[in-house]
C-alpha cells in the first residue's frame, strides 16, 4: 500500500457503525492480497467490453481519489497494468469495478489497490466515452462522486459522503467498545457475558 488512507477502519467496523447496508456485493474481491484503499469516489459509467470510458477517468479524475466504475459483467480486461501505472502516476488512490480486470500480476507488483468482480483476459474496444462523476450501481450501491469508499481483504463499504462524520465517529467508538471487551476476555470473561447474550437464544 503506497497511498494515505482517509480512514484506518476496516469495512466490517464501518459496516457496523453505519446502522443501513452500506456494503458492496462481496463478489467484489480485492485483485490482489493485503490492497486497501480507503478515499472519495470519482465515479465512472463504462459498457461491457469498451474502456475508453476509464482512459477518459483517469485523465479527468483528480488526485486522491478511488475511480469507482460501473462497466458491467466479468468477461472483459477493462483494466490493466497501463491503466494502473497511469493511475498511479496521476495521483488516484484505487480502482472498484464491477467488471472485470487483468495483468494482475503486475498490479500487484505495481502495489495499486484494486477490487473487481473477476479477472479476464479478454481485451476491450476503445469508443464508448462513458459518463464521468455521475452516480453508479456498484455492487448492488449507488455510489456518487466524494462518497468514501473503503476496500479491505473483508470487501467493500460506501459511505454517503453527508454520513461519512457520523460513520467514522461511530466506528471509534466502537473499536474502543470491541478493546475493552478484548481486555476483559484476557480476564477470563466470556463473550456471552460481556455481549449480554442470551446463551439459551431467543
Ligand atoms: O488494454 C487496456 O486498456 C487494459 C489493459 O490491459 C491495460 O491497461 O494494461
Ligand atoms: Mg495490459
Amino acid at each position: 500500500m503506497t497511498a494515505a488512507l482517509r480512514t484506518k477502519h476496516t469495512s466490517a467496523t464501518l459496516l457496523e457503525a453505519a446502522k443501513s447496508d452500506i456494503a458492496l456485493d462481496p463478489a467484489l474481491r480485492p485483485l490482489w492480497p493485503d490492497a486497501r484503499l480507503a478515499g472519495p469516489a470519482y465515479t465512472v459509467q463504462g459498457v461491457p467490453g469498451d474502456n475508453l470510458a476509464l482512459h477518459n477517468a483517469v485523465a479527468a479524475a483528480p488526485p486522491g481519489h478511488v475511480l469507482v466504475a460501473d462497466c458491467g459483467g466479468g468477461s472483459f480486461g477493462h483494466w490493466g497494468e497501463v491503466l494502473a501505472v497511469a493511475a498511479k502516476e496521476r495521483g488516484l488512490l484505487g480502482l472498484v469495478i464491477d467488471g472485470a480486470v487483468r495483468d494482475s500480476a503486475e498490479q500487484a507488483e505495481l502495489g495499486f489497490p484494486v477490487f473487481s468482480r473477476g479477472i479476464a483476459i479478454h481485451g476491450t474496444a476503445k469508443r464508448y466515452p462513458g459518463i464521468l462523476g455521475r452516480s453508479v450501481l456498484v455492487g448492488g450501491v449507488v455510489v456518487r462522486t466524494g462518497d468514501l469508499v473503503v476496500g479491505d481483504a473483508d470487501g467493500l463499504v460506501a459511505i454517503p459522503s453527508a454520513h461519512e462524520a457520523a460513520v467514522l465517529a461511530a466506528a471509534d467508538g466502537r473499536v474502543e467498545q470491541e478493546t475493552f471487551i478484548m481486555s476483559e476476555l484476557s480476564k477470563g470473561r466470556t463473550t456471552v457475558e460481556l455481549l449480554r447474550l442470551n446463551p439459551l437464544g431467543d
